[in-house]
């Protein structure tokens, strides 16, 4: 049997943790962080109540998503030892981490492969230019610091989630490059599964004055990406931040496959609530759509993941497979007598 997976749309049945909003980084466009000292950490018993409210209730992902603390502050060891910890708790409860906490070092990164189902850094855009502008002073966003986590997720093979930030000062040709900058890694290492192209959409804690990236725009920008982007990696766009039902079926039109994580709240952009499950079943239903749940990590990648975190992702895939498919799969296996 061969499966049509032509008219299907993916998203991921995800919980946000924020182990903390504090932030050296002053993006402008940012809605999400708080002062450094000013905001308390998640604790692990808090995390523990959270992730236990959770089971059960078919959701497999948990990004973790963190402010950030200065590489060389005292407070950086106990920063990692608690994303750490949380991945570790997560996978205790059989939910499946996906950590997206800023640029880490090649150790730090080291230690979460070991923790995490798939990883994550937006690349935003690979022109220094906008550290003049919306990244002044934002020391994390330095183009190289970014395009060098790429590197080492694939030296490490790490299944790696990058995007681009659309609407932030760059030319349209920026964001051919930046593309570019992300295929080339790719064909290096082919650790990248998805990349996501986020239009930046302001919110009411910002200091960046701008409009929302157009989004008459949007569907041009993923034709094009798909054109740049090798086949095997998955374009993602978030459905809240796109302007309509009839410009969300335009974007999956031209090639835009995955809407990412949906879960109670997307925490980087809280103004704009997440279009549930069901609501976006019946958009994109009528016009041939089926939309489906899917895993933290694309299942080519689940050979790079250790034997513990393999044994997560099975059971998942029991649950998510349709039984049918199983069976059929069953009967593929059958030695041939
Ligand atoms: O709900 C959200 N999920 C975000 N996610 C999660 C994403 O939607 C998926 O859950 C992941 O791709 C894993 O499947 C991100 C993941 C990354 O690795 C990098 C950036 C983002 C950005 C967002 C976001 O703005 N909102
Ligand atoms: C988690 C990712 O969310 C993106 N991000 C941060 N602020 C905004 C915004 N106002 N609109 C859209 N995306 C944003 C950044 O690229 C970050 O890396
Ligand atoms: N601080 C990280 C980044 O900007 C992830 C969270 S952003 C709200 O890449
Ligand atoms: S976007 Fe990320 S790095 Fe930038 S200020 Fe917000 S939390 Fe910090």
């Amino acid at each position: 049997m061969t499966i049509n997976t032509s008219c299907t749309v993916t998203y991921s049945p995800a919980y946000t943790i924020v182990p903390t909003y504090e932030c050296f980084n002053r993006c402008s466009y940012c809605n999400f962080r708080t002062e450094p000292g000013q905001s308390p950490w998640i604790t692990l018993s808090a995390a523990e109540t959270v992730l236990k409210q959770l089971q059960d209730q078919n959701i497999c992902e948990i990004l973790i998503l963190s402010g950030e603390v200065h590489p060389r502050s005292p407070k950086r060891q106990a920063w990692f030892q608690r994303i750490y910890d949380l991945c570790e708790l997560a996978l205790s409860l059989g939910l499946l981490p996906h950590t997206n906490a800023g640029p880490l070092s090649f150790e730090e990164m080291q230690k979460l492969k070991n923790v995490n189902v798939s990883m994550g850094l937006m690349l935003e855009q690979s022109t220094p230019a906008l550290l003049n502008t919306v990244h002044r002073h934002a020391p994390s966003k330095v183009p190289e610091v970014r395009l060098q986590q790429l590197q080492w997720a694939g030296e490490l093979q790490i299944p790696f989630t990058t995007g681009l930030l659309l609407g932030i000062g760059e030319t349209p040709d920026d964001c051919w490059e930046t593309l570019e900058a992300i295929s080339r890694l790719h064909q290096n290492y082919h650790h990248i599964q998805e990349v996501i192209l986020q239009p930046h959409s302001p919110g009411n804690q910002q200091s960046f004055d701008a409009p929302p990236f157009d989004p008459h725009q949007l569907p041009e920008v993923i034709a094009k990406a798909r054109q740049i982007l090798p086949p095997d990696i998955t374009i993602q766009i978030p459905p809240n931040l796109v302007k309509d039902d009839q410009w969300l079926l335009a974007c999956i039109e031209v090639g835009a496959r995955d809407l990412g994580g949906i879960g109670p709240k997307d925490e980087v952009n809280p103004d704009y609530p997440h279009i549930q499950e069901q609501a976006l079943r019946e958009i994109l239903q009528p016009a041939g759509w089926e939309l489906l749940p899917r895993l933290p990590v694309y299942p080519q990648f689940d050979d790079w993941l250790s034997r513990e975190l393999q044994k997560a992702v099975r059971q998942w895939r029991k649950i998510l497979t349709p039984t049918s498919l199983l069976q059929e799969q069953k009967s593929t296996n059958l030695p041939i007598s």
